[in-house]
């Protein structure tokens, strides 16, 4: 038996291959209305109609064979074979977004000359049509001398055809089209198949471009973006209440409920002052995080992400790093983690380094429950110059005051450490598109099962060791229990190097397991406090952020929110950042100076709160 058929997607960015990759495998890749998602090769199985089955690989989208990013690079290789034990494809299924037609076909004609068996896909004719383009396939075909099948990849039309034309594909005749050699001649020759082949061009572009010249305008635009990420963090409070609410009364609940049904023992503290006190007060941000990323993932979704980048990169070309820069920085506001890895699609060695050291400086969905809980401790429920919520207000600043911080270690970076001109911005421009209702609800639901997994695994472990080492040894008549223990004794014996920052033995205590995930510091200063209440009743019936009010200051509480933009608290973050750079050298590089950052900042905000008297 010969060996199993390869077929590539191959294409620009944002072209919709990924979309077409699930479409016809059932995979699930991430596909978002920005270039640069898809950064790593992908494979699954396709059943083709005659039977065969072939392996189809998904592509990082390309501009063209020369590489010119680390992206670029992977989609060369495979295509020409010199991957690393892969065969080249037998079979190229070429991707163009129909409605970017002429820019597309640049890179489709360097695909084509490598005379390999092709088939063409012309995805994206629902946006097309829609923006009143009618398409002749046929006279494209002609030109290009391989099958041209129109396809909506999110609707899975066309994939019939498709697949019966990479059945087909074999032996090919070169176009009157395909005679360009360089890369001019090619744009000159793309011009004219694109005229060739577009019938009628209407009214909804013009609409859209009115709208470009709004949302992209230099003053006009950044109000906008502001007005926008405003409301966002508003949203963030305001609606979650009820549901936080509902969920805070759940979790009480259940401890009630855990500890009327079981005797007084060890393993009934556990449950209750360890895994529910803990794991309970994360789950309890669930409607937070999901509300953020309702947002963020509509922004997506309706191409106004890519102009909020195209936006962002004059501030960003001011702080050396170019607009590529963007996307990566963005993913880090969910996690670091995906963030660094998405800036294998900056072209500059310089200018990706530079981005993986700052992204950790994004504000992550991890801290969300951290300064959630001292926001909702600390600060008034009241509004500020008519109707703004003082607390959104304050949430706000502290991605604010992330996104400033790394754009000033950004600077100081490319002027000393990484220093090198900054890079143009290539980023094309998405079509506006409403999002789609079932993208967005399988989009949170994967947000929501990472957060609940999250607690479900590692907050739950760290917690369960954190309540053993604090319960153990047992404390004498009249001792605390927390300072007779084993993490009491580790957090005392800290104290001292936070102390100068305004932070107490309790704070101390939870830097330490907040080192495994950010949202640890939550669980941890529960367990604690559950642990620290013994068999009082009053102090149990306390909710934490009452605890936190009377145990920490409003200073103590400030100089806390402070860490927690800087601090790495992160594990994985760090071995992302080793695995992505080839060495200790620059995770180490970026633990000392974010921590060194936030033992600044946090003292900074202490002491300024405390001579202003708060
Ligand atoms: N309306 C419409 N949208 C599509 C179609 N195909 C893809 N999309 C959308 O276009 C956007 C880009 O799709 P992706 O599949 O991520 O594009 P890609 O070519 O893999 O992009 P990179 O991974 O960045 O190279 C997503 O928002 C898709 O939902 C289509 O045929 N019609
Ligand atoms: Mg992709």
């Amino acid at each position: 038996m010969s060996r199993q058929r390869k077929v590539a997607l191959v294409g620009n960015p944002n072209a919709g291959k990924s979309a077409l990759f699930n479409a016809l495998t059932g995979a699930r890749q991430k596909i978002a209305n920005y270039p640069g998602v898809t950064v790593e090769r992908k494979s699954g199985r396709f059943v083709l109609p005659t039977g065969e089955p072939v392996e189809m690989t998904d592509l990082p989208g390309a501009y063209g064979l020369d590489p010119t990013s680390p992206d670029e690079e992977v989609t060369a290789k495979v295509i020409a074979g010199h991957f690393p034990g892969e065969a080249a494809p037998d079979v190229l299924v070429v991707v163009l977004d129909a409605s970017n037609l002429e820019q597309h076909l640049v890179f489709a004609q360097e695909l084509l000359a490598l005379g390999k068996p092709t088939v063409v896909a012309l995805n994206m004719v629902d946006l097309a049509e829609r923006d009143g383009l009618v398409l002749d396939a046929a006279v494209l075909a002609e030109e290009l001398g391989v099958p041209v099948i129109p396809t909506v990849a999110v609707r899975r039309r066309g994939l019939a055809e498709l697949g019966e034309a990479i059945a087909n594909a074999g032996e090919r005749h070169p176009g009157p089209g395909l005679t360009a050699l360089g890369q001019t001649e090619r744009r000159v020759a793309a011009h004219a198949m694109a005229d060739a082949a577009i019938l009628s061009e209407s009214k909804r572009h013009r609409l859209h471009a009115k709208l470009d010249q709004l949302l992209l305008n230099p003053w006009v635009g950044p109000v906008i973006l502001l007005a926008i990420l405003f409301v966002v963090f508003q949203a963030v409070f305001a609606w979650a209440t009820p549901f936080a609410d509902a969920l805070d009364a759940g979790v009480s609940a259940l401890h009630d409920g855990v500890k009327a049904a079981l005797p007084p023992s060890l393993l009934r503290d556990l449950l209750t002052d360890g895994v529910i006190a803990g794991v309970g007060s994360v789950i309890v941000f669930l409607p937070q995080i999901v509300i953020l990323f309702a947002f963020i993932l509509a922004m997506e979704a309706s191409g106004y992400m890519a102009r909020a980048a195209f936006l962002m990169d004059r501030m960003m070309a001011s702080v050396g790093l170019s607009g590529r820069s963007f996307i990566p920085l963005l993913s880090s506001f969910a996690c670091a983690i995906p963030g660094i890895m998405a800036t294998r699609s900056i072209t500059d060695p310089k200018d990706r380094l530079t981005t993986i050291l700052i992204a950790p400086l994004m504000t992550c969905s991890a801290r969300l429950p951290v300064y959630a809980v001292i926001i909702a401790a600390f600060i008034p429920h009241t509004s500020v110059w008519g109707g703004i919520g003082l607390q959104g207000l304050v949430l706000f600043t502290l991605y604010v005051v992330g996104v400033v911080g790394a754009m000033a270690v950004a600077l100081a970076l490319r002027s000393s450490m990484t220093k090198g001109a900054a890079s143009g911005f290539i980023m094309e421009l998405p079509k506006y598109q409403m999002p789609r209702l079932k993208d967005m609800a399988i989009g949170l639901w994967q947000r929501a099962w990472i957060f609940l997994r999250r607690a479900g695994t590692i907050i739950f472990m760290v917690t369960v060791v954190l309540w053993v080492m604090l319960n153990f040894p047992k404390a004498g008549p009249g001792e605390s229990q927390v300072d007779a223990s084993i993490a009491g004794k580790v957090a005392n014996g800290l104290a001292f190097v936070v102390e100068p920052i305004g932070f107490n033995r309790d704070m101390a205590l939870a830097l330490i397991p907040a080192m495994a995930a950010r949202e640890v510091a939550v669980s941890s200063l529960a367990t604690t406090y559950a642990v620290d209440a013994g068999d009082n009743e009053d102090e149990q019936a306390l909710e934490l952020g009452d605890q936190l009010k009377r145990r920490w200051t409003l200073p103590m509480a400030l100089a806390f929110l402070a860490w927690f933009v800087f601090a790495p608290q992160c594990m994985s973050t760090i071995a992302v950042t080793r695995r992505e750079t080839n060495g200790w050298k620059w995770p180490t590089f970026m633990l000392a100076y974010l921590f060194g950052l936030a033992y600044i900042a946090a003292g900074a905000t202490y002491w300024v709160a405390v001579a202003a008297g708060l």
